[in-house]
């Protein structure tokens, strides 16, 4: 962390009303006072290498500059994790220091992200044993190809071929249309040499759904792309520009049996298709990812929160009163309305995320003894909070970058970028709306068993609850807003369910009816995360081990999560639950109070989440609060600032200007 010297005197007034140990919050939030060191102790290994710090901003690099320069500091990254490996003999701790690196994406994120948990989970202990280590030191990279041009969401509708050839025991690989291509994946553009392909598996004429395969994709020594391979770039997007997502696709390109990933499925030799426990289970890999985005999505509301609240302090504008000098826009309650969302959001994250981890190692530990009956439900949880935690934290970062005003729209911000990199998350690893409605799915499926008084797993329980207290009056408190979420969720879930009945009683098949449901069933799934979020934060903050002092703050936190969501859906609220407008009123009143109650503890709490100025990234958002001076710094980084007149004078806006006179 910096120092306080020189350091914006708004911040220092700041930092010296907070009413809690900023300490003790940083290490609650990142699990513990070792964890913290250890981190920290990482970090500055990273930022101590000079190779790692850029000599201009990324976005002055053309796109070519930017992804070399990417590479050539995922590599030296890649070092100090090994270095640190080798010498504490762990992996380094969790962080963010990548970020810190490369602004944008690492080359290397879907290699570690998951090409490696790919064989790892899907890898028959002999085949973890061929590429893990060449995979984890790096001999060898590789990325997740399963996207295609034509199909991303429906992946049973994937076209890749693989087709079984017994007789040399391979499978040959086969783009035949030019829909079928790969198109997406990370590092495949021009970094890997290696990846998993999920393709259509034929054996003699018959179709045997997809799986994943080990493909050599670029010859070891020359980076040359095989014969049978085409392979290159997508081109730029609106963000993860050096991540360097590609297209791939193959022509009669043969692979060993044994690069058929077969812990579920297998093939032998003489072509018998052997089948899995349950061939969702090759899915795997997306479920674990879905589980890590939530944590991401505390990440990026921490980090645009940090760099707008920070930003907020320093930042004065206009008066209050026209008797007082011109207001720090943070006191500005309207301002606190559109931040302390974000730094509230990302402790639910975190706590949702930490509750998700807990329940996916509980299920892998089951899955591991053949146990299967707890798998729907961490796939339907996984889908949900991944969908509304992404679209959230999306808009979150949105909201911090416009609470900036102009200067939030400055690339030297990093807030556009954040935000561009926090949406796409919306998208991959399964689309938002398909998310929603695989969990739908599994609240329809919960809701019948609800009807019929069976027994439901933990995440759903509260729908037989809902059944049997839906008459009780509400209550203004935490405990009783959850409840209100819980009977919203059973209120949509129950009219969803409804409606199929409806549309199947006027003659419609099943599938008619939901799609002719889908808009409520996407609602349902909506409110089924909420309440989930809301019960869960409140839970962790109520069980936190934190002093009295911060103690009560986390709980203005989480209480201001749950009042900001009852009013943003009241209208949920008065027809599913027994709220009234009274209590709305009592609401508002409620929220505004805790805006103005953890509005002296705004910079305390951003500085909680220890975001240090290399990983922000940011001219607003540093810890000195040098806003101004970092902007004028930034700005002369500008290659058009490097001389006195530009070319373009003497080329075109002369003549132009000669014209003109005649
Ligand atoms: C940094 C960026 C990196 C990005 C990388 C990427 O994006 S990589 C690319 C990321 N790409 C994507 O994320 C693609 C998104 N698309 C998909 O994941 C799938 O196409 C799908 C899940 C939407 C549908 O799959 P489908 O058509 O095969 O299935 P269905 O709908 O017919 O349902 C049948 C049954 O299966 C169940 N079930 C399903 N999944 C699972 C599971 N994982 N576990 C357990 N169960 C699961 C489901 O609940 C249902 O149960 P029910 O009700 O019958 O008891
Ligand atoms: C930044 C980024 C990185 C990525 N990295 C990878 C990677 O490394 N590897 C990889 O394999 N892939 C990757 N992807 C691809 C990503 O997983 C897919 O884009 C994603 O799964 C969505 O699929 P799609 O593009 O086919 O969207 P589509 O399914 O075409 O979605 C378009 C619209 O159709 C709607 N729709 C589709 N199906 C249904 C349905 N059944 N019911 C209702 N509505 C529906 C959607 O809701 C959406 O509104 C990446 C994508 C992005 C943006």
């Amino acid at each position: 962390m910096s120092t306080e010297t020189k350091c914006n005197p708004d911040l220092v007034r700041e930092r010296a009303k907070c009413t809690f140990d900023v300490n003790e919050l940083i290490n609650l939030f990142y699990g513990s006072e070792k964890a913290t060191k250890e981190r920290r102790h990482f970090e500055d290994a990273v930022l101590a290498v000079k190779e790692l710090k850029d000599a201009i901003p990324e976005e002055y690099l053309s796109h070519k500059e930017r992804y070399e320069n990417g590479v050539r500091k995922a590599t030296i990254l890649r070092d100090v994790y090994r270095d640190y490996k080798a010498k504490h003999n762990r992996d380094p701790p969790p962080n963010q220091i990548t970020k810190a690196v490369i602004k944008d994406i690492s080359p290397f994120l879907l290699h570690n992200g998951m090409f490696v948990p790919t064989i790892a989970g899907q890898g028959t202990p002999e085949q973890q044993a061929e590429w893990l280590p060449k995979a984890e030191s790096m001999q060898i990279i590789g990325t997740y190809a399963q996207t295609e041009l034509g199909h991303g969401s429906f992946i049973r509708g994937l076209e890749t071929i693989a087709t079984y050839d017994p007789k040399t025991e391979e499978f040959v690989l086969n783009n035949p249309t030019l829909t079928s291509f790969k198109w997406w994946p990370g590092g495949l553009g021009s970094t890997v040499n290696h990846c998993v392909v999920v393709a259509q598996l034929y054996i003699n004429g018959k179709s045997h759904g997809i799986h994943p395969f080990i493909a050599q994709i670029r010859d070891l020594d020359t980076h040359k792309p095989l014969p049978g391979v085409k392979v290159g770039e997508i081109g730029p997007k609106m963000g993860f520009q050096t991540a360097n997502n590609g297209f791939l696709g193959f022509d009669n390109f043969r692979i060993p049996r044994k690069n058929m990933l077969m812990k579920n499925a297998q093939v032998l030799k003489d072509g018998t298709f052997v089948k899995g426990i349950n061939e969702k289970l090759t899915y795997g890999t997306m479920v674990m990812v879905r589980v890590g985005i939530v944590g991401d999505c505390s990440f990026y509301a921490a980090l645009a929160a940090t760099i707008a609240v920070r930003y907020s302090a320093v930042r004065h504008q206009s008066h209050i009163k026209a008797s007082e000098p011109e207001a720090q826009i943070l006191d500005y309650l309207t301002q606190q309305h559109k931040l302390f969302i974000a730094v509230a959001s990302s402790h639910v994250y975190r706590n949702a995320y930490l509750w998700m981890e807990k329940m996916y190692t509980n299920v892998m530990k089951e899955l591991s003894q053949d146990k299967q009956d707890n798998l729907p439900e961490l796939h339907a949880t996984a889908c949900c909070l991944k969908a509304v935690c992404s679209r959230d934290a999306g808009s979150l970062v949105e909201e911090c970058r416009l609470a900036c005003g102009g200067h939030g729209y400055m690339a030297s911000s990093n807030l556009p970028l954040t935000y561009g990199v926090t949406i796409a998350a919306v998208t991959y690893e399964g689309e938002r709306t398909v998310l929603l409605l695989q969990t739908a799915r599994y609240l329809m499926k919960a809701w019948m068993a609800a009807l019929k008084g069976k027994v439901l797993s933990p995440s759903v329980s509260y729908l037989l609850n809902s059944l049997k207290e839906s008459k009780k009056p509400w209550q203004n408190t935490p405990e009783g807003i959850v409840k209100g979420f819980q009977h919203v969720s059973f209120g949509k879930v129950k009219a969803a369910y409804e409606t199929i009945q409806k549309y199947m009683k006027q003659g419609k098949d099943y599938e008619d009816a939901w799609n002719l449901a889908s808009v409520q069933l996407v609602k349902a799934s909506e409110a089924h995360s909420r309440a989930i979020l809301c019960e869960v934060s409140w839970e962790a903050v109520c069980s936190s081990s934190a002093s009295p002092n911060l103690s009560r703050v986390l709980q203005q936190l989480a209480q201001l999560y749950l009042t900001y969501w009852t009013l943003e859906t009241s209208g949920d609220l008065l027809l599913y639950s027994n709220i009234t407008k009274d209590d709305l009123i009592i609401l508002r009143d409620k929220y505004e109070e805790l805006l103005v109650a953890i509005r002296p503890n705004a910079v305390g709490l951003v500085d909680g989440f220890d975001l240090r100025d290399e990983i922000l990234n940011s001219t607003l958002g540093s810890y000195d609060g040098r806003v101004y001076e970092r902007l004028m710094e930034e700005a002369l980084k500008s290659p058009l600032n490097q001389e006195t007149v530009n070319s373009s004078f003497h080329k075109y806006l002369k003549p132009m200007m000669e014209k003109a006179k005649l």
